[in-house]
């Protein structure tokens, strides 16, 4: 999304406090973050991830809670601020492996020139090459179920490099834990038929993490 309102200054900055925190010793960040996973701030590592493939994850992802409002709520809009450092092997390494996103949708900032993200189309892997200061906007899998399937959650990954390290921001559109996914009644007033069962956000996230990212294959109908 190019003209998308924000100012160019205000998305260089974001990236660059970003860059600051993720390039800060570790034992500073540590100081800086929380291992609570219900604190509003943490930082984890791909090591964190529950990895049952050959390949492994090179990312540090920095967690934060960030409803419009400034207010914190327990369970709402969130921000991931990841960074990717050179990797060198990255013929053994992905940035972040084949997935959709468990949120309505994702709004993702990425760095100029680095070429990393990938979508999966047709059965191949098209690049997302950045354009400067637009937005990628990925449709995620709360968003196909609330459809009835109109809408399929894009599939993509990251791949690393050995040169240059990247940072991106992916701001995550998410309900509240209680709320109820389920297939629109906007999407069913055709008669047709609702081809997701429901299930509260809450279970749809501990899904998503204990089971991957396939999660919607359990809810059809
Ligand atoms: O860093 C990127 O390019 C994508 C990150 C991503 O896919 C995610 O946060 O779900
Ligand atoms: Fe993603």
């Amino acid at each position: 999304v190019i003209n998308n309102g924000v100012s160019k200054e205000f998305m260089d900055d974001t990236l660059n406090i970003f860059k600051e925190f993720h390039a800060m010793p570790a034992e500073e960040k540590i100081r800086e973050s929380s291992r609570d996973p219900n604190g509003s701030c943490r930082l984890y590592t791909s090591r964190e991830i529950n990895n049952k493939d050959i390949v492994q994850f090179w990312r540090d992802t920095l967690r934060h809670f960030c409803p419009p409002s400034g207010e914190f709520m327990d369970d709402s809009p969130l921000l991931l601020a990841h960074h990717y450092p050179p990797c060198p092997e990255p013929s053994l390494t992905l940035g972040a492996p084949k997935h959709r996103d468990p949120d309505l949708a994702t709004v993702l900032l990425q760095e100029k020139d680095i070429n990393a993200l990938q979508v999966f189309k047709d059965g191949e892997w098209i690049v997302v090459e950045p354009i400067p200061y637009a937005f990628v906007v990925n449709i995620s899998l709360m968003l196909q179920i609330i459809s009835n399937g109109r809408f399929i959650g894009a599939e993509h990954r990251v791949v690393t490099n050995s040169g240059i390290a990247r940072t991106t921001v992916a701001y995550f559109i998410r309900p509240t834990n209680e709320q109820i996914i389920e297939p629109a009644k906007l999407w069913l007033s055709s008669g047709a038929r609702p081809i997701y069962s429901s299930i509260t956000f809450e279970e749809f996230v501990r899904n998503f993490m204990s089971k991957g990212p396939d999660i919607e294959q359990e809810l059809l109908l």
